[in-house]
Order: C-alpha cells, then sequence, then structure tokens
C-alpha cells in the first residue's frame, strides 16, 4: 500500500554550511525595475535535434530528461553567451500546489513550477563534469509553468513519469524536442551570473529566465507530484514535491533585461 507523506517535514537536502564563493548562488528574486536594458544581448540561437534523446531519470531531486552530448547537435548559443553550449538535460522544479513551485521569482511572484534547459560550455570543456566548476562553464534556460491549458507536447513526457517513479529509475526516451517547451517569444529574457540550484551549487551558470511563460494543466502538473524522492526499497515514500531551493541574496549582481 502506498503511504506518502504528503507535506514535505523536511527539505530535499540540507544547505551546506560553506558554500563555493557564496557571492553568486542561485535562485534569486528578479526585482524588474532594477534590471537594466542592454542593447547589446542577441537573440538567443536554440538548435535542438530530437534525436539526441536518450532517458529520463529520477535522480532523487527531480526526474531529468538526459540528451546524448557527445557531439554538438543540440545547441545554444546567442543571447549572453560567448561559446557555443551543448544541452545535457532538462529537468523541473515544482511545489506541493500550485502557489509556489518554481525557483526564480519575478517581483516576488513564485510560480507553480519551473524547466530548468541544463547545458555545458563546449567550446572551452570536452565534458559536463569539466564545466560544472568554470565560471562559463554552463547556460540554464529557465522558463516558468502557469496552470491552464494542457500543453500537448508535454503529454509524452507526462506519460512516461509512472516509470520512473522511484529514485534511481530510468526509462528510455526517445525522440523528444525540447523546443516544444519553449515560450513562442525566446527573445525577451532577463540574465544573470548564478550557481546551480542543486548540490554541487556550484558559481558557473549562465541564467536566462524567460519573461514568457508556457501553460499546462492541472492534470499534468498532478503527474509531476505523483513522483517519489525515495527508492522502491525505502520503507517510508515520500513524494516528490517542493523540489526548489531557497532564494539567496542578490549580493550585488546585476540582472540584466534583453527587453525594455
Ligand atoms: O537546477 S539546476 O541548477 O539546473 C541543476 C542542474 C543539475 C546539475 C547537475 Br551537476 C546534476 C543534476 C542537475 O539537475
Ligand atoms: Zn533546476
Amino acid at each position: 500500500s502506498s503511504k506518502f507523506v504528503l507535506s514535505q517535514v523536511h527539505p530535499m537536502w540540507q544547505e551546506p554550511l560553506a558554500i563555493p564563493g557564496g557571492d553568486r548562488q542561485s535562485p534569486i528574486d528578479i526585482v524588474v525595475r532594477k534590471s537594466i536594458f542592454d542593447p547589446q544581448l542577441r537573440p538567443l540561437k536554440v538548435q535542438y535535434d530530437p534525436r539526441t534523446c536518450q532517458q529520463i531519470w529520477n535522480n532523487g531531486y527531480s526526474f531529468l530528461v538526459e540528451y546524448d552530448d557527445t557531439t554538438d547537435k543540440s545547441t545554444l548559443k546567442g543571447g549572453p553567451l560567448e561559446d557555443q553550449f551543448r544541452l545535457c538535460q532538462f529537468h523541473f522544479h515544482w511545489g506541493e500546489n500550485n502557489a509556489w513551485g518554481s525557483e526564480h521569482s519575478i517581483d516576488r511572484r513564485l510560480y507553480p513550477a519551473e524547466l530548468h534547459l541544463v547545458h555545458w560550455n563546449s567550446d572551452k570543456y570536452s565534458l559536463f563534469e569539466e564545466s560544472v566548476i568554470e565560471d562559463n562553464g554552463l547556460a540554464v534556460i529557465a522558463v516558468f509553468l502557469k496552470i491552464g491549458k494542457r500543453h500537448e507536447g508535454l503529454q509524452k513526457l507526462v506519460d512516461a513519469l509512472p516509470a520512473v517513479r522511484h529514485k534511481d529509475s530510468v526509462v528510455e526516451f526517445t525522440k523528444f524536442d525540447p523546443a516544444c517547451l519553449l515560450p513562442e517569444n525566446i527573445d525577451d529574457y532577463w540574465t544573470y551570473a548564478g550557481s546551480l540550484t542543486t548540490p554541487p551549487l556550484t558559481e558557473a551558470v549562465t541564467w536566462i529566465v524567460m519573461k514568457q511563460h508556457i501553460e499546462v494543466s492541472h492534470d499534468q502538473l498532478a503527474v509531476f507530484r505523483s513522483l517519489l524522492f525515495t527508492s522502491a526499497e525505502e520503507q517510508l515514500q515520500r513524494s516528490m514535491v517542493n523540489n526548489f531551493r531557497v532564494q539567496q541574496a542578490l549580493k550585488g549582481r546585476t540582472v540584466r533585461s534583453s527587453f525594455t
């Protein structure tokens, strides 16, 4: 029988005492009126190849949709980026209800969920693992999710999630084009220097936070919440909800916008 702890009494992981550097941590609240329009920010160039999609893995924090990043087939460049970056995975963060769940906020407004498309700098490094510790090693596109109409493109992913209910489970997942999860307008975004929001929390990320959100249905998000933080062997199962990090101090950083 499935006895799940419905509300989270303990955070997903303990915030470490010593954070690497600590002056460019993520996520943050984006104060719109304090962001600076930068006319030199170029449009983003996203070129994803659905054939590089490989599997879904429940890593105990979220579920990662993983891509073959051994060649430059699914890439991101332009925007604030000087180099070419390779897509390695995307995942989400969400709440136990629709009132919260995103990691970033816009003028303190939280969304029920947030998508992260994680890319690493393949001009400078040969492996994702190397890029994770370098200050311009990673670029993450963040897209807010709002409850509304059903997202047709997401449904293929939602249908696969019961197969990765427990931590450490993996299921083959192919031919998924992550571009279908981007909003129509990807030219309007905020960007700032930050960190991973899950361990190792390294300060290697150029964040690109989309202004326009996407819509998913209540039922689609409910399937995210049916996942578990815990592995099949564990006695006490815990629902995978509230897998977001607390917001971090801006510490004098500037958030730039690509739009006025
Ligand atoms: O939430 S993010 O900051 O995008 C964390 C990304 C991430 C980085 C590593 Br390394 C492993 C799994 C992950 O989900
Ligand atoms: Zn994330």
